[in-house]
């Protein structure tokens, strides 16, 4: 099987304990998932669960299949062989109108996420809801009032999409992930391109919007300071297994040298920055020879 990396690491890391937890408190449950493009396996029989309520984190280096993840949760792609689980429905036995029911109760900011360029904020927020729900006009501007007020942008409403900073347009973006409030909402990178402040923003916006509506939230992400600043609970996703889960605090204090390089962001370690090749020496010997 080919996997999304060819680094050395260590084998899966035995699941943290999470006493009197059950099904029900999970919003998601992903069991024995495999994923494959092609021949290339994603993922190769994980498990994981979302808490409802509460903010998870799904990291790991580059390319090891966590957007694909996110994909997989919203029933954009099906496994191959496992299940997903979510709100108590599996995903691969929903009929077309069932999963876009429930896609509707899903809310998705992705890195590339794009606002309608031809509408201005207010209608930007307010096109999914003209699109799924039949309310008086009087009622959607208030709701869409009241969304924009929750991102600290209830007096951008009149502006295009070109006058925002990129900081505002991910935030008008969030506004309309949770137009509809939905009952989880899935971040894609959202850290990504901001400054340090905008960055600080977003992360207090996320988790202000996930404790006032008890929405339930998982992010995707490579940014380990934000990220585990505002997760309840992590899982550390590489060569298509879960090499570490629990509190940042329990991943934190992971013993494996690869999560600690990752959680580090050290350069060299189990994860090598050199691309495997013969020493340096041969290399120059037969340059030499040549
Ligand atoms: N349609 C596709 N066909 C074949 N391979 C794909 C396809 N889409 C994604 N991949 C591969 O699947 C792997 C996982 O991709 P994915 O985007 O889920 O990774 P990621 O962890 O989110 O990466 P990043 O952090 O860089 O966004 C990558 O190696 C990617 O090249």
């Amino acid at each position: 099987m080919a996997t999304a990396q060819s680094e050395q690491v260590p084998a899966t890391l035995p699941r943290a304990e999470r006493p009197g937890m059950t099904d029900k408190q999970m919003l998601v449950n992903v069991r024995g998932l495999r994923f494959c493009h092609g021949d290339r396996c994603i993922f190769d029989g994980i498990d994981l669960d979302i808490q409802r309520g509460r903010i998870t984190a799904i990291m790991g280096p580059s390319g090891t299949g966590k957007t694909t993840l996110l994909k997989l949760i919203s029933g954009q792609l099906h496994a191959d062989a496992g299940t997903v689980e979510v709100d108590g429905q599996t995903i691969q036995e929903l009929s077309r109108d069932a999963l876009y029911q429930l896609r509707i109760r899903m809310g998705m900011l992705f890195q590339s996420g794009a606002l309608l360029t031809d509408l201005n904020v207010f209608e930007n927020v307010a096109f999914p809801i003209r699109e799924h729900a039949k309310l008086p006009e009087s009622v959607l501007r208030k709701l869409v009032l009241i969304k924009l007020e929750a991102v600290g942008l209830r007096g951008a409403a009149a502006l295009m999409p070109s006058q925002l900073s990129g900081g505002m347009a991910r935030r008008v973006a969030l506004a309309r992930a949770i137009a509809l409030d939905p009952m989880m909402i899935m971040y894609d990178e959202p850290f990504t391109g901001q400054d340090p402040i905008s960055m600080g923003v977003l992360v207090s916006l996320i988790r202000q919007l996930n404790d006032a509506s008890e929405m339930t939230s998982i992010i995707v992400s490579h940014d380990v300071t934000e990220t585990t600043s505002i997760a309840d609970y992590l899982y550390i996703i590489a060569n298509g297994q879960i090499m570490a889960e629990g509190t940042p605090q329990e991943v934190a204090a992971n013993e494996s040298d690869w999560v600690r390089q990752f959680m580090q962001g050290e350069p060299d370690g189990p994860v090598h920055y050199h691309y495997p090749a013969q020493t340096l020496e041969q290399d120059l010997l037969q340059s030499v020879r040549h």
